[in-house]
């Protein structure tokens, strides 16, 4: 994902908003020490799993609705995860790609057993169809086929889904530039590397070339670790829950600088432990402990992207 990684530094060394503090960085580094920690996909015990082509459906599905949680201060990623797995459980063919294209509101509310509309649930639905009806047209209904024309490079599979389906385009436009994202693509090959630990579909040959997948826990973690600092005019609308515009400079200097952060860190790791690591690693480490500091106050955007 060399366009991910080079638009991010673009970003960075042109960011007012946010800061990567070098120091910062280096004490991290200092203190991870030889002991990088390790957390195992899944941790949580909460996503489908049966080592098959359904895994991947359930996994594109997931990913396709993996954004946007915080407006509902009760929902989270765990509710759509587990909410998907029972659903499937409970009905194989619920994702086929005929149902996907069919799905209403409140289907997929009561698919999840939520009690309210979901935030921004006519995009969800409306991203369900585009998927459904992609995935019909060009890939015989199933995610899996979608995973083996990628010829097991990461890179490729995200370039497809993005070639595909217009709903993952995480791409922004920053002082004239265009700038790639691609969080939910990307979270996707690095779900499948995790659930399949590195083999089948998930097995691929340039997964170091996936970053972070910059949503708003990452960039909150980092600056808890002094990785990020803020303006005091960011700082203080993060910390007052005011939502930052889709697309503004502030919210793309949060999400670039971050994945631009953690490929400092890991050229570091590697500079000084003499190791060589993931992003995919880097990010379930710092996604797990921020997920687990409710608290840590993050960035609001309304976005179909994070
Ligand atoms: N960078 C990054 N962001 C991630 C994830 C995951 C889950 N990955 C799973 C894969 C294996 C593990 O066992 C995890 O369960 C979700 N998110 C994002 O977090 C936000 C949800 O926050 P809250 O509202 O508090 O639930 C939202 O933007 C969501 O898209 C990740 O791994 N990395």
């Amino acid at each position: 994902m060399d366009q991910v990684k080079a638009t991010a530094a673009f970003v960075a060394n042109r960011s007012s908003h946010v800061v990567v503090d070098s120091a910062g960085l280096e004490k991290v580094v200092e203190n991870i020490q030889d002991k990088i920690p390790k957390i195992e996909w899944d941790f949580e015990g909460i996503h489908y799993f049966d080592n098959g082509p359904l895994t991947v459906q359930y996994l594109f599905v997931l990913d396709t609705l993996n954004f946007c949680f915080w407006p509902d201060k009760n929902l989270n990623y765990d509710d759509l995860a587990s909410g998907l797995k029972e659903a499937l459980e409970n009905d194989k063919s619920v994702f086929d790609a005929d149902h996907l294209q069919k799905f209403t509101g409140l289907q997929l509310r009561n698919l999840l057993k939520w009690p309210r509309p979901l935030p921004l649930e006519d995009e969800r639905v409306r991203l369900l169809h585009e998927v459904g009806f992609e995935l019909e047209r060009s890939f015989g209904g199933k995610a899996s086929n979608l995973v083996e024309s990628c010829g097991r490079s990461a890179a490729k599979l995200v370039a497809t889904i993005a070639s595909h389906f217009p709903g993952f385009r995480d791409h922004s436009v920053y002082k004239g530039h265009q700038i790639f994202l691609y969080k939910r693509a990307q979270i996707f090959a690095a779900d499948l590397y995790g659930a399949f630990k590195g083999q089948g579909y998930g097995e691929f040959n340039d997964i170091s070339s996936i970053t972070i997948f910059a949503d708003y826990i990452v960039p909150a973690m980092l600056r808890k670790l002094g990785v990020l600092k803020y303006s005091s005019t960011l700082a203080s609308i993060i910390e007052s829950n005011k939502e930052i515009v889709s697309g503004s400079e502030e919210e793309v200097e949060l999400r670039a600088c971050s994945i631009y952060a953690v490929e400092k860190m890991r050229d570091l790791i590697s500079v000084k432990l003499g190791k060589q690591v993931l992003s995919v690693e880097l990010d379930l480490w710092l996604w797990a402990y921020g997920v687990q500091n409710p608290s840590l106050p993050h960035h609001r955007t309304l976005s179909i992207y994070y």
